[in-house]
């Protein structure tokens, strides 16, 4: 630790910090120390233990042993309200914003009374301009897309003027370009003195970013290193402890009928500053993935709602699914003709949190399996999530644990195999690999082209463009409600996906003869 060298001590110091769930030591005796001004990367796989250091960090969860210093004085940090009060500053992984309040008015109920509505609009404003984080200060939160509520969760810390801002994976929901802008961002936080505890699975941009790194595995730390000295990939063998292959291409295969047909599709947005679809035709075919990109906000989650039947469209004949129409269907009846979806928000939209997983079965596997005349199979569903848990390498902390006890990544796979494991005709699914690790990330886009390879359609919605261009046999954009018009994947390249992202690509000549 640099705190024996230096002449002042580190700004943070964790001496021996355990956690114990029952059985499970999610925290193992870990020390970690981060000087003024280090951008400090925290890394691990899925389940490793890194939300829960920093959650003790940011006294949301009490240590069961170990110590805190702050500038070599030792700290109890009993609440968040506590670590502010130090200047520890936190953005969450998941989001604890009130859908029905506006921009200013969460980050206002969250910060100390002195922040009137006016001032926190006020400053909004600069910051938004300052760290290109926009935001409307007068929207509702429940219009927002998931990048856009992020930034209120990473603004609302930079308005506090934090001495250490935690950050847990704050660039999966932004586009590259906001990405950069974050950088730049933390750049120069971390140049005018601020520490940073950076975790993200994305080692390219810890690479970046940060000069130190810590790195755990199954609660104790295995090493320390300056990431910019390996490469990510040997950076992410460090983390599995084994080396990660790529996604083996499925057997290239004709496509074999349509699964998904989508003609003219048109949606008004569900409310006021949601985005519209307008005339969406979109063809997905047994055997192929079929990539959807965009940049958050666009209509990716109302293309979701309309293709999973949670919003109907005016006429039935606009959606087919497996040859039978279905656009005035609900989602149960979508489920009966063989599609299967899995939404971008895994807590709470994909899963209850307070239930147990194989109660968590039962959200989209009410028909045969786990239920009999109406009743509810217990042991089947039990059943169930174990064979699902063992095919997707969940690692939970018990056996049939409530969905919040499992780690974000792991219950993202859980939710993906929940869904593959029905062999579903066609598979919708919005941001598939969201806070996954590179071992996890890796098996479930194998996972997704493995199921075309058997047949099925997989309609994959991603920001991460290096995920579609992985995965998908081909992709469209999708830019405020229309849909680009659908190409093989070797078609495009990365910048005509970018213009198409801006909505340029007419005014560049890229596309659309007439
Ligand atoms: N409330 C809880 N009760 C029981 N076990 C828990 C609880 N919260 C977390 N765990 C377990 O503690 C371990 C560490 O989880 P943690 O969320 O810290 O991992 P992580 O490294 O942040 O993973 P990810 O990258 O997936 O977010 C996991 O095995 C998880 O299942």
């Amino acid at each position: 630790m640099k705190a024996d060298v230096s002449s002042s001590p580190p700004l943070v110091a964790l001496r021996g910090i355990s956690k114990r769930y029952g059985d499970l030591l999610a925290n193992d005796h870990i020390d970690l120390a981060i000087d003024r001004g280090e951008v400090h990367a925290l890394l691990g796989e899925n389940g490793a233990g890194k939300s829960t250091l920093v959650k003790i960090l940011y006294g949301v969860i009490e240590p069961s042993a170990g110590e805190i210093f702050w500038e070599g004085q030792p700290v109890t940090i009993g609440s968040p309200v506590e670590a502010r009060a130090l200047g520890i500053g936190m953005v969450f992984q998941h989001f604890s914003l009130f859908d029905e309040l506006t921009v200013a008015e969460n980050i206002a109920v969250s910060l100390s009374d002195d922040w009137t509505l006016s001032r926190v609009r006020n400053r909004l404003g600069d910051i938004s301009r300052a760290y290109g984080l926009a935001l409307e200060p007068d929207r509702a939160v429940w219009t927002l897309s998931a990048g856009e509520r992020q930034r209120i969760e990473i603004v609302r810390c930079l308005l506090q003027n934090p001495r250490l801002l935690i950050l847990d994976e704050p660039t999966s929901v932004l586009t590259p370009q906001e990405a950069e802008h974050l950088f730049t961002t933390l750049d120069k936080l971390a140049a005018d003195g601020c520490s940073i505890l950076y975790i993200s699975h994305k080692l390219e941009e810890v690479r970046r970013l940060c000069r130190q790194a810590t790195i755990l595995r199954g609660g104790r730390v295995i090493g320390t290193l300056d990431p910019r000295a390996k490469s990510a990939r040997e950076i992410a063998a460090m983390m599995v402890g084994t080396e990660i292959g790529e996604v083996r291409s499925g057997t290239p295969h004709e496509p074999k009928g349509s699964m998904l047909e989508v003609r003219d599709l048109s949606l008004s947005a569900p409310g006021l500053h949601g985005q519209s679809l307008e005339a969406i035709s979109l063809l997905a075919q047994a055997g192929e993935v079929v990539g959807i990109a965009g940049v958050a906000g666009n209509g990716q989650s109302e293309l979701f709602a309309a293709l999973s039947g949670e919003r109907l469209a005016a006429a039935a004949e606009t959606i087919r699914i497996a040859g039978q129409v279905c656009g005035t269907s609900n989602i149960d009846s979508r489920r009966r003709l063989g599609a299967a979806f899995v939404p971008e928000e895994r807590l709470g939209h994909a899963a209850a949190p307070t239930h147990r997983l194989s109660e968590n079965t039962l959200i989209s596997h009410a028909a045969a399996e786990v239920s009999h005349s109406g009743f509810i199979l217990l042991n089947a569903a039990k059943r169930l999530a174990q064979s699902i848990v063992k095919s997707f390498d969940v690692r939970t902390p018990e056996p049939d644990p409530q969905a919040r006890k499992l780690s974000g990544g792991n219950l993202q796979k859980f939710v993906i195999g929940r869904e593959i494991i029905r062999r579903p005709k066609l598979l919708v699914v919005d941001q598939p690999t969201w806070g996954v690790d590179a071992g996890a990330a890796r098996l479930i886009r194998q996972a997704l082209v493995d199921l075309a390879g058997e047949g099925s359609a997989v309609v994959v919605i991603s920001q991460d463009l290096d995920e579609l261009f992985e995965i998908a046999d081909k992709m469209a954009v999708i830019h405020q409600g229309r849909l680009s018009p659908l190409r093989g994947i070797t078609e495009w390249t990365k910048e005509a996906v970018g213009l198409e992202m801006l909505g340029e690509s007419q005014l560049h000549g890229a596309s659309h003869a007439v």
